[in-house]
């Protein structure tokens, strides 16, 4: 089966200064995958490059084995869903606006945007009643499962999500993943999921891909990272969250 997103050999420097270095990453459809790595190590810009918004200095992104290099952004976005850090919702957009904004763009019929709106507004497990509210009127949380909602509105088949669940609280936080993970079943999703909670990848994702200073290190299930890597940055990054669970399940025991 083709590969939904390749990266063949990619650099990708900026003012000469190199963020990613050849890079070769595989991930097949239907994964769930984890992007976990150090502050600066190339995570976003490897976002970035999946859905064109940035070009690679060198190398090809294959999306389901065709090169992106010339398709037109727009149209590339239109199949890839992307959640940005901190939502990146606009302000003055009511809710129902922020999440039909690629539909309107696209020229879908209003009444069609609504019902997709209501639509998404269920996925995501929101009252349809906040349609109307600005985003400030909103919680963290709820924020967030705004900008998943606007993701998905044009019916993406391949979801980026750059640390999703940043700055909320441990219970809304496991809510929330654990939706994103039911999301990506029903809905027969790819998807790439920046975090810096390495306990959180372990739990949530199929796949692990770690990187340090624009490299992939490792890509492995949780199961065989669990188990131990030869990279000693891999390995110790795998540690913590080891060690933790360790500790939980022995004060468990009692
Ligand atoms: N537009 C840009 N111009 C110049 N340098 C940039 C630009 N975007 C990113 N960088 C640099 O590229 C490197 C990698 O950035 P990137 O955002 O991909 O890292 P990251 O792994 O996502 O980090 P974080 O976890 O802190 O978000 C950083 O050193 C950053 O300063």
């Amino acid at each position: 089966m083709t590969d939904a997103i390749v990266l063949d050999r990619v650099s990708k420097a900026y003012d000469g200064q190199a963020v990613l270095r050849e890079t070769d990453l595989r991930i097949a459809k239907g994964r769930f995958v984890a992007l976990v790595g150090g502050s600066g190590a190339g995570k976003t810009t490897l976002l970035k490059l999946i859905n064109g918004l940035i070009a690679p200095t060198s190398g090809r992104v294959l999306i389901d084995g065709a090169d992106i290099a010339g398709r037109p952004g727009h149209a590339l976005r239109r199949g890839i869903g992307y959640a940005f850090q901190e939502t990146g919702l606009f302000p003055h957009m009511s809710i129902a606006q922020n999440i039909g904004i690629t539909p309107t763009l696209l020229g879908w019929p209003g009444e069609v945007i609504a019902a997709r709106t209501d639509e998404l507004l269920d996925l995501v497990a929101l009252p349809r009643d906040i349609a109307d509210r600005a985003p400030a009127q909103l919680s963290g949380g709820q924020r967030q499962r705004v900008g998943v909602a606007r993701a998905l509105a044009a019916r993406p088949s391949i979801l980026l999500m750059d640390e999703p669940f940043g700055a909320l609280d441990p219970v809304v936080r496991v809510a929330l993943a654990d939706d994103v993970r039911r999301l990506h079943e029903a809905l027969g999703l790819t998807t790439v999921m920046v975090t810096h909670d390495v306990g959180e990848a372990l739990l949530l994702a199929d796949e692990v891909v770690v990187m340090a200073d624009g490299k992939v290190l490792a890509q492995a299930s949780p199961r065989s990272l669990l188990a131990g890597h030869p990279d000693p940055v891999v390995a110790d990054l795998i540690a913590a969250p080891k060690r933790q669970a360790q500790r939980l399940a022995e004060l468990a025991r009692g």
